[in-house]
């Protein structure tokens, strides 16, 4: 199944607004169009309507009635335009060679050639053998600067060739599969298209013959406008992955840099009038589907420039398939074709005037960048990839060598070779379905690993908490093994019974912790050697699977066989995109957890920052200090952020009189606690303040934390484990029986909450139920 989602583009125009957004990088980007105007044919009688001024502009000639009233002619402009002249090489350098840079850091880009039928997109797009076009041209450049990646980055580039012809899609990799159904989610989301065939491979050669293929499976016909008009458009998608595996941290997670851009090429068919083609019957019920879906694609084009909210996507497959190159993640150049022969004037004119339109359009891009910090997320991918490769190897075979075939029967007696078919066809069966589970116990080991080095980290934020925690308040010193389980806190002076009855207690807690990470460390290591012995059961059946495949040619005998097979990989082919949506669905479960732990960190952050803004605050009263104006700017503004929040948090409705203003106007800060009444402030700073001292201090109120956590900077953002599950408030007076049941909550709820059981034999699952102990993917 493809993906035609989230895709992303650059540009090299230094009128692109580039905003960095930590590593990924985002850019306003307006969809470049480009104008080509072909030669003159022969056939066409030398008169001409328009032509290129000065590499931007085209000028359309007046009609002869205009030419009498004296009309001026009309003027395009467009990012770039192309004359008679051009050649192949500067049409490619001029729109689409920067692209192939850009999928290769990770951008996704869309080319496509419109043009009424006749006015050289094909030419533009697919070319000819001596003077090749844009898609060949775009592929060797891809393959050129791959070569000069680092050694240590894995490279791989994915190819899809597709047609819609009448509304309905084929692969023109594999016209055999017959037509192919476009999938999408219920708000035109995630487009696919279920059972294209995507050949993974690394080699200009091999990447040149499937385009031949593809060229060759495709519709085209002779009309009265074209010998060899397109009666289909054409998509070709070109993915390239680089994953670059770089430092390994302290829990010795690979740090992993994906990146993923995606090419789209598309070679539309020809906008057409019924009286110049001069089309009959199937011709003319072709152009009717291909000036519908023009017409869809015209309409979006027209929404998008006249900024409508609402863009109507689905009235063609065409426009379905573009929604991410015209209005998404994708930066898109339109290639728009012209026919300079008076004979075209009015089919120009509108072309021209398409182009005007699209020239309004922009897209918001992104660079494709995933930085996976944890072990082997990146595999996933390449496990289906594989998957696939595999299948469409073995169809491959089966289409190759049929005069071996031929031999082969006459030799053998007809019970012997269908005995022999169906043993191999078993054969087959069996080592694809125990590749399949290989791979899925290798994914399922793969998540499973990732789990436990996120609870895993979730121990150290504990540990680390405590431990700080009872620094600070105690005043003790930790001896050097301190952050090894078992160990004792030296305390220099204890005149409390309880105190010392609660240390143990979060001693007890740091210790527990430390048990925990110890299974969790035992755990991850039995899992890695499992890894191990699965990957090396993989690499034997997958030898045996390539032999296999080399039998194959030599033993299919009939259609039916080959019909027989074809379904068997079709099933197999279903059962790698269910494995797909698998893969995806636990890549973002991990993702989830991943910036659930995130949040809890910030939260903690928040809670000590708020502890030391407290405590300062309380020496700055105690010592009457005034207050040095950059800070009093500083306290404002973290004034509005409380209010802001207050507001959205509990719907305040009338703050007409805004207390931050008129308490400022006074030289005096209104208190932080959003909780507080706002026309209360001097009562207020009586009942919150740490001093007793009728001194009139410009800082706000000192908020005490009550027994929930209370946040003092407004609502946060609640992750879906609740930060005070595993940090109770720094700063909490009576935070000791707090402190009591949050450990309780801690070794109970957190780590159940992020659904790992604990079971019986010290083993953790990651479906959070204490279940038997069976290994992941068995
Ligand atoms: N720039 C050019 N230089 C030389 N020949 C060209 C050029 N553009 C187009 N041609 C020729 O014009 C003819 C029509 O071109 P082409 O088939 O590319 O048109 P098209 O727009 O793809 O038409 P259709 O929509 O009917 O498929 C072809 O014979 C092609 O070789």
């Amino acid at each position: 199944m493809t993906q035609y989602s989230s895709g992303s583009s650059s540009s090299s125009s230094s009128s692109n607004d580039f905003k960095d957004r930590g590593d990924r990088r985002t850019l306003e980007q307006k969809l470049m169009v480009a104008v080509r105007i072909r030669p003159l044919a022969q056939n066409e009688n030398g008169t001409r309507s328009l032509h290129a001024v000065k590499n931007k502009m085209v000028m359309l000639e007046d009609q002869e009635s205009d030419k009498q009233k004296r009309v001026a002619p009309r003027q395009y402009l467009y990012d770039i335009v192309f004359g008679e002249d051009s050649t192949q090489e500067e049409v490619y350098e001029g729109t689409t060679k920067n692209l192939a840079q850009d999928i290769l850091n990770g951008y996704n880009a869309t080319v496509f050639a419109y043009g009424a039928t006749g006015s050289g997109k094909t030419y533009t797009m697919v070319g000819t053998s001596s003077n090749p076009g844009i898609m060949v041209r775009a592929l060797n450049d891809i393959f050129l600067a791959a070569k000069k990646l680092p050694d240590d980055a894995k490279f791989t580039v994915t190819m899809s060739y597709m047609e819609i012809y009448n509304e309905n899609i084929r692969d023109l990799l594999n016209p055999s599969l017959g037509y192919l159904d476009l999938r999408d989610d219920t708000r035109g989301r995630n487009i696919q298209v279920s059972g294209l065939t995507e050949i993974s491979t690394n080699s200009t050669e091999e990447v040149m013959q499937l385009l031949h293929r593809g060229n060759k499976a495709r519709t085209v016909e002779p009309t009265a406008a074209n010998k060899t008009s397109s009666r289909s458009h054409a998509l070709l998608s070109v993915t390239v992955r680089q994953s670059s595996r770089s430092t390994q941290d302290s829990d010795k997670c690979l740090h992993t840099k994906i990146k993923q851009g995606r090419l789209f090429m598309i070679d539309l068919a020809g906008s057409e009038r019924a009286k110049q083609t001069k089309n009959k019957g199937k011709r003319l019920q072709e152009g009717a589907h291909i000036n519908r879906s023009l017409l869809a694609l015209g309409n979006c084009i027209n929404a998008l420039s006249g900024g409508a909210r609402y863009v109507n996507y689905r009235d063609s497959k065409l426009t379905r398939l573009l929604k991410e190159a015209l209005s998404g993640n994708c930066r898109t150049v339109m290639i728009v074709h012209v026919s300079p022969a008076s004979a075209h004037r009015d089919e120009s004119k509108n072309t021209l005037m398409y182009a005007d339109r699209a020239n309004k359009i922009s897209n918001k891009v992104e660079q494709n960048v995933l930085d996976v910090s944890y072990l082997h997320v990146a595999q996933y991918r390449d496990v289906i990839s594989d998957l696939k490769s595999e299948i469409s190897r073995l169809r491959n075979k089966m289409k190759s060598d049929i005069p071996k075939r031929a031999e082969s029967e006459e030799k053998m007696p007809d019970n012997t070779h269908g005995n022999d078919f169906r043993s191999l066809r078993e054969k087959i069966v069996f080592a694809f379905k125990e590749q399949m589970r290989l791979r899925r116990k290798l994914m399922e080991l793969d998540s499973h690993l990732l789990g436990l080095n996120i609870a895993a980290e979730q121990q150290h934020s504990i540990i680390s908490h405590w431990e700080s925690k009872n620094n600070r308040v105690y005043g003790k010193t930790r001896d050097s093994d301190t952050d090894r389980p078992g160990t004792d806190y030296q305390v220099d002076e204890i005149d409390d019974v309880d105190l010392l009855k609660d240390d143990l207690e979060d001693d007890a807690a740091v210790q527990q912790a430390w048990t925990e990470l110890t299974e969790i460390t035992r755990e991850r290591e039995r899992c890695t050697e499992m890894r191990i012995v699965a990957e090396k059961e993989l690499e034997i059946c997958r030898k045996r699977s390539a032999k296999l495949e080399d039998e194959l040619p030599s033993r299919i005998n009939s259609d039916e066989e080959r019909e027989l097979l074809a379904l068997m990989l079709r099933v197999h082919e279903l059962e790698a995109d269910k494995m797909m949506l698998q893969s995806e669905r636990l890549v973002k479960q991990h993702e989830l957890r991943r910036r659930e732990l995130l949040l809890l960190r910030y939260d903690r952050q928040r809670q000590i920052s708020d502890e030391i803004i407290t405590r300062q605050r309380r020496i700055m009263e105690d010592g009457r200090m005034a207050l040095p104006a950059d800070l009093q700017n500083l306290y404002a503004l973290y004034q509005q952020e409380i209010q802001a929040a207050t507001y959205v948090d509990s719907n305040l409705g009338d703050l007409a009189v805004s207390p931050t203003v008129s308490s400022l106007s006074r030289g005096r800060l209104p208190p932080i606690s959003s909780r507080l009444s706002y026309n209360l402030s001097s009562d207020l700073r009586l009942a919150s303040s740490s001093t007793d001292s009728d001194w009139d201090s410009p800082l706000p109120p000192i908020h005490e934390p009550q027994e929930e956590v209370e946040h003092v900077m407004g609502p946060v953002v609640q992750p879906l484990i609740s930060p005070a599950a595993l940090f109770p408030p720094i700063s909490a007076a009576n935070s000791r029986n707090y402190d009591k049941k949050l450990r309780r909550t801690v070794s109970d709820d957190s780590i159940n909450s992020m659904r790992f059981a604990h079971n019986g034999n010290g083993r953790y699952n990651a479906s959070g139920t204490k279940t038997d102990d069976r290994e992941p993917g068995s």
